[in-house]
């Protein structure tokens, strides 16, 4: 087992990374939560697989379950489904002492994540996470958020949880399109990080490459999230930099209309803030290709779909990271190397203009 801890200011918690994991999940659980009523929120693909065991890992030790579904993917991070379980909970008299436990991808972290953070003013919380991306990226750090329609993750919270149980065995039923989408996370944390953690991608030659190597790329990206996280909860400093490839790839995810997957869009984001900070001489030209090259392995997409400039612009406009005025973007000079550079938004046009007139 490995065990990663997690330190801020209002929580101290532990993030177990195993194979079977699940398997222990009761025994886990109430090293942290007395008995209670635990809310289990999934999703219709991931209930069918996986809301049993839980539910029957719980209840033995001791825990009254009741299952929660939404419909599985990125429009359930939705203001209605935010309502329907809140509604659920009080129903089912729901107090303070009981707990929400998110079972599912990134879509059910967030979404469960938020509802646990407002319900009653907080109930206590403990995320499970399913798909790759879950795994490496979004069930660490306390992010919740839902969608709006003029943006990604514009309601939200930073909501530590209790405890993150990490079972890589249960990506064996991860379509291969997730486990490749997820991967494009962990490329994004290899990249920031640079050295061995970098070279490790080397391996990655195809999508059938990811699930043997998954507990080490897992473990290597949450240690890495983790550290920022503790340095820095709130995003004031360096969890900015967890936002690298985001700020192209969150517009396009939105203007995409669900044909593409976070982690799909934030490989493009990656590739073309590359090639964009190396058309204004920021950035050596060799890193998109470097960037491409691995993100490529697994046949994640590099390329922006035919979506209007303008369109990116605006939406970029109400992105969160837009602070006095100006958009704070994230490149690097070097794999490894990363830095933070705000841009005008009434530049951001002209800026962006690049983009799409360099080849
Ligand atoms: N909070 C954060 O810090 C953070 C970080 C990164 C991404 N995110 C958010 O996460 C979301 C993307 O997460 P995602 O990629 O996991 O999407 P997702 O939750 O939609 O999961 C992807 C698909 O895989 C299915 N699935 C998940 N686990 C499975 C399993 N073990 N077996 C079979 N099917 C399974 C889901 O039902 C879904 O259809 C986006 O909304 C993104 O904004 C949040
Ligand atoms: O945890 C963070 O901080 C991140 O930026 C991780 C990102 O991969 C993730 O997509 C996150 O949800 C983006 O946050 P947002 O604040 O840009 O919505
Ligand atoms: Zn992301």
């Amino acid at each position: 087992m490995t065990n990663i801890e997690v330190k801020t200011r209002v929580k101290q918690y532990q993030i177990k990374i195993m194979i079977n994991s699940l398997h222990h999940l009761g025994t886990l659980v109430t090293k942290v939560w007395c008995a209670r009523q635990v809310a289990v929120v999934t999703d219709t693909n991931v209930g069918p697989y996986y809301a049993k065991l839980v539910t029957d890992e719980l209840t033995a030790a001791g825990f009254k379950v009741r299952v929660m579904t939404v419909p599985a993917g990125e429009e359930s991070k939705s203001w209605s489904q935010v309502q329907s379980l809140i509604n659920q909970l009080s129903a089912a008299h729901f107090s303070r002492s009981d707990g929400v436990l998110a079972l599912g991808g990134g879509v059910v972290g967030d979404l469960a994540g938020f509802v646990a953070s407002i319900y009653m003013r907080g109930i206590a919380l403990i995320q499970v996470p399913t798909s790759l991306l879950a795994q490496v990226d979004s069930s660490v750090g306390g992010k919740t958020a839902i969608d709006l329609p003029t943006g990604k993750n514009l309601v939200g919270s930073f909501y530590q949880p209790d405890l993150v149980v990490i079972d890589p065995a249960i990506l064996v039923t991860l379509p291969p399109r997730m486990l490749a989408e997820g991967y494009g996370e962990i490329v994004k944390c290899a990249a920031l990080v640079g050295g061995d953690f970098w070279q490790s991608l080397h391996q990655i030659t195809s999508v059938a490459a990811i699930l043997p190597a998954a507990p080490d790329l897992i473990a290597a990206s949450v240690a890495f999230k983790a550290r920022v996280v503790m340095a820095d909860e709130h995003e004031q400093g360096q969890r900015q930099l967890l936002n690298f490839g985001h700020t192209i790839g969150h517009a396009v995810e939105l203007l995409a209309d669900g044909q593409l997957m976070h982690g799909e869009a934030v490989a493009i984001g990656l590739v073309q803030v590359c090639r964009l900070f190396a058309a204004h001489g920021l950035a050596p030209t060799s890193l998109t290709s470097t960037l491409k090259a691995r993100l490529m392995a697994v046949g994640l997409p590099t390329e922006l779909p035919p979506i209007a400039p303008q369109a990116v612009v605006a939406v970029m406009q109400h992105d969160k990271k837009v602070h006095g005025a100006a958009l704070t973007w994230v490149y690097l000079s070097a794999v490894g190397q990363p830095h933070l550079y705000p841009i005008a938004v009434k530049d951001l046009a002209t800026w962006m203009g690049d983009l799409w007139s360099v080849s």
